[in-house]
């Protein structure tokens, strides 16, 4: 091509798969004439790279084959102590591995094994390299989410990838933010082990649930479900208390395992992440309280309707509200949630203080909603309070040979 140096047709991925063929993120940093580290991740930013790099080579030393080597940087990363709470046990000096103090790759003449660029755009110890995946557990609107095994700790883990269309800024944002999770610690939130962006999609890795979620448990008796009750109010108390709102409350996002703890998962830590979900995939939310729905804004009052709904559901075995025509209607769904009065646990079934906790988690105006303070005082949850959690455990170990039985006859009947 006239006139255009051999490198403008170089692409930024296949520079970085010669010189380091496993790594499937192509960023780096590399240093400037004044020391600044600038970051690359783009073919143009690789070229501007380059060009400044000769430019700042004498004539002398490039035709006598001289040259000082071209040393680029894995991104800094924190100390393991602070991004590996869960205590997860990697190698961290396997042979692929930069070694700590060697700057780097170098062009073409020092061939180095990088896996560790994997983590550039990454929080965490966990790269797509080190994962086996096992199976899909579900799909959600967006995301898969997929059982896998972390091969350097033997850790099994719940993998949720998500495909974004979002710029390299928003994707460094969305992991800065994700980072906060590595400060939450509590045992009724799921566990995070860290989350990286390979291409255009997000990969978020947390604790496995061998229960599930409770989307797929049809009716829970009260006993067992006043206690998953508990784990939840207090899993909301702790993230409202970090100033984070959870923004999707819903049955799917309650998940249970069969030691009987119960965690919530898929809660918005990262703002940026919820706007480029919400911008890319259009869905409808049944359990958003009225005010949402009309779009007046949103409170911890709304999530406390979501919790209350979500309860109410387990509770009766069913969706509570239906579209007047009793169809599928998605939009008539919604006017009914916005212009009916709320459901209502049945009496005589129910215990009073679960059908008034019930009652007052629903109410449509948002402002005598109770507040997280007071559901933490309410006699439903102070009586589940009790922290038996083997009652959960049995019920979930008995519910999941239920459906596994099932299953078996199912197959057994169409083969
Ligand atoms: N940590 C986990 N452990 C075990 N199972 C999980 C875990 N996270 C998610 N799942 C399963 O994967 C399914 C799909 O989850 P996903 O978050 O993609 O969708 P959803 O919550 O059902 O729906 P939506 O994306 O519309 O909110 C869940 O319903 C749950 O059964």
């Amino acid at each position: 091509m006239d006139g255009e140096p051999l490198y403008s047709h170089l692409s930024r991925g296949a520079v970085m798969t010669r010189v380091v063929p496993h790594a499937s993120i192509s960023a780096f940093d590399y240093e400037d004439e004044d020391g600044d580290k600038i970051t690359v991740r783009s073919d143009d930013e690789m070229k501007t790279m380059i060009v400044n790099y000769l430019n700042s080579t004498n004539e002398i030393a490039a035709t006598s084959g001289n040259l000082q080597p071209l040393v680029i940087f894995p991104r800094a990363s924190k100390s393991s102590d602070k991004r590996n709470i869960h205590g997860l046990k990697v190698k961290t000096k396997s042979p692929n591995a930069v070694p700590a103090g060697d700057p780097g790759i170098v062009h073409g003449s020092r061939k180095q094994q990088a896996s560790d660029l994997q983590e550039i755009l990454a929080c965490g110890h966990i790269s797509d390299a080190h994962l086996h995946y096992i199976e899909i557990l579900g799909s959600g609107n967006g995301g898969t989410v997929y059982r896998a095994q972390h091969r350097p700790s033997g850790t099994i883990m719940a993998v949720k990838v998500i495909p974004l269309d979002i710029t390299p800024e928003i994707q460094q944002q969305i992991i800065s933010e994700l980072e906060v999770l590595y400060k939450s610690n509590s045992p009724m939130i799921i566990g995070f082990y860290g989350a990286y962006f390979i291409e255009n999609r997000i990969s978020i890795c947390t604790e496995f649930m061998d229960g599930g979620s409770l989307d797929k448990y049809g009716q829970i008796p009260e006993t067992v479900l006043g206690r998953m009750a508990v784990a939840v109010v207090k899993g909301l108390h702790y993230l409202w208390n970090l100033k984070i709102m959870h923004r999707d409350v819903k049955p799917s996002n309650i998940l249970v395992n069969t030691q009987g703890h119960v965690k919530l998962c898929d809660f918005g830590v990262s703002v940026q992440l919820v706007t480029s979900i919400a911008r890319t995939y259009v869905g409808t939310n049944v359990y958003m309280a009225p005010e949402r729905l009309e779009g007046n804004g949103y409170s911890i009052h709304s999530e406390v309707w979501s919790f209350g709904l979500s309860l109410c559901e387990l509770a009766v075995g069913r969706f509570p509200y239906k579209a007047p025509d009793h169809s599928n209607s998605a939009i008539g769904l919604l006017n009914t949630i916005v212009k009916e009065p709320p459901p209502r646990l049945p009496d005589g079934i129910f215990s009073e203080g679960f059908i008034d906790f019930v009652a007052l988690c629903m109410q449509k105006d948002p402002t005598i909603r109770p507040a997280p303070r007071d559901l933490l005082q309410h006699p439903f949850i102070v009586k589940n309070d009790d922290g038996n959690t083997e009652i959960i455990a049995a019920w979930v170990g008995a519910k999941l040979q239920q459906i596994q039985l099932r299953r078996i006859a199912h197959a057994t009947s169409s083969a």
